[in-house]
């Protein structure tokens, strides 16, 4: 156990910012946390939950003499707080977030970052259905990609130390390029939430519709997709609004590929089908095989770390939803 922080500042404390509070005070990595979020009611939950040490309603107040400031909004409150932060930021302090758009956020951020403070954007890739100060636990990173997106002016021994942080919560860094982030996120996170909340959507008209019992002989399958589909709303909507363009580009070749599997399923083309799903579940196994099931994706590129242990992507964990 060292300490890798002074003072870390978490503005918003849903299910990322709690597990970060908790994980690092486990690790011993700060000295002190303080939290600034927009409600009493949660403010209140994360004291009575013991998640740091000071509890404010002012942003700018948690950040000042902090020398770690990570915002765990929704990205779309991000420019809102950046307004009412930037003037008490200390010189010397590492600037971060952990949304799961990037592109959208370096755009919007970094006119706003004021001399001496370094910006880098990071992305943990791990996560629940949950949200609210109650849904975090410390052992959420273990095991997974926290992707970093550090631009050119960003000193790299600002990166360092801020991905040593993430190691000691347990999780594995990388560093890429904000445009190459979103778009590899598009298909293997954004994309996914869309379907599942599409399918759960049509699936309820159709219950509605038709008074059919749909849901309750439902199979694990679409069960799955219904923890999906209960993500939060105001997040989800934020990173289809931050992240439309990769998104778009995405959805528009997974379109293409279901209108060839819609042919084969209307002209009853058994080997196109048998093909298709034969090559997925060949991907399945070789990442399951190679011990990278919560591998960062890398359409190509090569880890420089090893593959992550083999943990489930998501736990099975309970918590509240936010206030
Ligand atoms: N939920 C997930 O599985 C993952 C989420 N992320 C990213 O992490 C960020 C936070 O997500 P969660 O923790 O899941 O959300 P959450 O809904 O659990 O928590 C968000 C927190 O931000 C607070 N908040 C909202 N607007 C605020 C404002 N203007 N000022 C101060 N506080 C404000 C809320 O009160 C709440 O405490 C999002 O940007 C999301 O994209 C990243 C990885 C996984
Ligand atoms: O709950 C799930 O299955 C997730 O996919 C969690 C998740 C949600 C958003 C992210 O940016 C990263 C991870």
């Amino acid at each position: 156990m060292s300490v890798h922080f002074r003072k870390l500042a978490l503005i918003g404390i849903g299910l990322i910012g709690s597990s970060i509070a908790l994980a690092a005070r486990r690790q011993g990595l700060v000295e002190v946390i303080s939290i600034a979020t927009r409600k009493q009611d949660t403010l209140d939950e994360a004291r009575e939950l013991g998640l740091g040490d000071i509890y404010t309603l002012d942003a700018a107040e948690a950040v000042r003499g902090a020398d770690l400031v990570v915002i765990c909004t929704p990205v779309g409150a991000y420019e809102g707080v950046m307004q009412a932060i930037a003037p008490a930021l200390e010189p010397g302090a590492i600037l971060s977030d952990v949304g799961s758009v990037k592109g959208h956020v370096v755009k919007t951020l970094a006119p706003l970052i004021p001399d001496g403070v370094s910006f880098i954007p990071g992305h943990p890739l791990a996560g629940t259905e949950h949200s609210g100060p109650s849904a975090g636990f410390a052992e959420l990173f273990a095991g997974r990609w926290c992707v970093l997106t550090p631009g050119p002016e960003v000193d790299p021994i600002k990166t360092e130390k801020l991905a040593g942080f993430w190691r000691a919560m347990g999780s594995q860094v990388e560093s890429m390029d904000a445009a190459h982030h979103d778009m590899v996120l598009a298909i293997t996170s954004h994309i996914p939430h869309l379907v599942a909340y599409n399918i759960v959507g049509t699936v309820a008209d159709l219950e509605a519709a038709t008074q059919s019992e749909v849901i309750k002989f439902s199979a694990s399958g679409f069960r799955d997709f219904t923890r999906i589909a209960a993500s939060d709303p105001v997040m989800w909507r934020d990173v289809f609004l931050t992240n439309r363009d990769a998104v778009l580009e995405m959805l528009g070749r997974f379109s293409e590929d279901l209108s060839i599997l819609q042919r084969a399923v209307r002209t009853g083309d058994g080997p196109a089908l048998e093909a298709m799903f034969t090559r997925t579940r060949a991907i399945r196994r070789s990442i399951i095989s190679a011990g990278q099931e919560t591998a960062a994706p890398d359409f190509g590129r090569q880890h420089e770390a090893p593959p992550a242990p083999e943990t489930p992507f998501v736990r099975e964990h309970g918590g509240g939803d936010d206030a």
